[in-house]
């Protein structure tokens, strides 16, 4: 059976279980529930905390696991990244008040408060600055309010906590982080049973990205119509009845189809359908 980490908490925690739901896994009913045995599929579900699922994956007691690309960073652990999952997408950054520095260079001496140590004295480190760096559990932002750090580094989406706490942002992304799915480092990469896991992901996130697009056109126009519709590989292009007219059946990009049916249109391409796609093996 293979054995699977996935988030119990946070931010990571329902859209992780919802992809397994769409890859056709079994899911907890009860958040309280710290393991689960889908038996008809061979995996064994831990739901375990975000930061200590890199840890668990890393010593090789459990296959693989679904975390944040930070939290893996941070955790040292002797993991690495196999597949990105498209979701939790957030920058790592420094914050501080106007004022305070304009450079991670102007952190020299200065008190830097995180939850991802880790990350920010490698970070540090890399920039020859040598500052003191707090590990806080969360809520970072309030900690120059209230004197524990000058600056912080932590997680930033939109911003608004940030500007909330009157903080400003310093210097580049220390890094981009998603959602992942991390293995031991060195892990077999053949295993069969770790691929059917991929292969199932992988087509959660084709079915959420592509649409199936379906129009008739007629012959001459039908080269000019593929290029905006190349499909993954090759489109269909089958004979209609009507002669002098062609189907085309192709995959495209969700997001920008109404442009491509538009711009079909344009070229004389007629029943322009879009479906969505439930499930997908490539
Ligand atoms: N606002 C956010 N937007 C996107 N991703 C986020 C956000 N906050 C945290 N994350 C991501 O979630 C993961 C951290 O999960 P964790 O459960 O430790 O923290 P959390 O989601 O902030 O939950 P909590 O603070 O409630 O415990 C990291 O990969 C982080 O990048
Ligand atoms: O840029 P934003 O869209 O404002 O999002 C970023 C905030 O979201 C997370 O906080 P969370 O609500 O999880 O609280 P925490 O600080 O206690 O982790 C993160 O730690 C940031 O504080
Ligand atoms: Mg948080």
């Amino acid at each position: 059976m293979l054995r699977i980490a996935v988030p119990n908490k946070g931010s990571l925690s329902e859209p992780a279980s919802a992809m397994l739901h769409e890859a056709g896994y079994r899911q907890r009913k009860d958040s309280k529930e710290l393991v689960l045995v889908d038996s008809d599929n061979q995996v064994e579900f831990f739901f375990l905390r975000p930061r200590d699922i890199a840890v668990y994956v890393g010593s090789g007691r459990l296959d693989i696991g679904i975390t944040g690309r930070d939290l893996l960073l941070d955790s040292g652990s002797e993991a690495e990244e196999i597949l990105q999952l498209g979701f939790a997408g957030s920058t790592f950054r420094y914050a501080t008040r106007p004022g305070t520095a304009t450079d991670v260079k102007e952190f020299g001496g200065m008190t830097i408060a995180t939850s991802y140590p880790g990350v920010v004295a490698a970070h540090l480190a890399d920039h020859g600055v040598e500052a003191s760096v707090v590990r806080l559990d969360g809520a970072v932002e309030t900690a120059i309010q209230l004197g524990v750090a000058d600056v912080i580094a932590d997680v930033v989406e939109t911003g608004t906590t940030l500007r909330n706490a009157g903080l400003e942002i310093i210097g580049e992304p220390i890094l981009h982080s998603e959602a992942v799915v991390i293995r031991r480092t060195g892990a077999d990469p053949e295993d069969p049973k770790v691929q059917q896991f991929l292969r199932r992901l992988q087509g959660v996130l084709v079915a959420r990205r592509y649409v199936m697009m379906d129009y008739d056109i007629r012959v001459e126009n039908v080269e000019a119509a593929i290029a905006l519709t190349p499909g993954l590989e090759s489109p269909t292009v089958s004979p209609l009845h009507h002669e002098g007219w062609v189907a085309v059946r192709a995959m495209v990009p969700s997001k920008g189809a109404q442009q491509i049916m538009d711009e079909l249109y344009d070229l004389g391409a007629r029943a322009i359908l879009t479906t969505g796609i439930h499930a997908c093996r490539l």
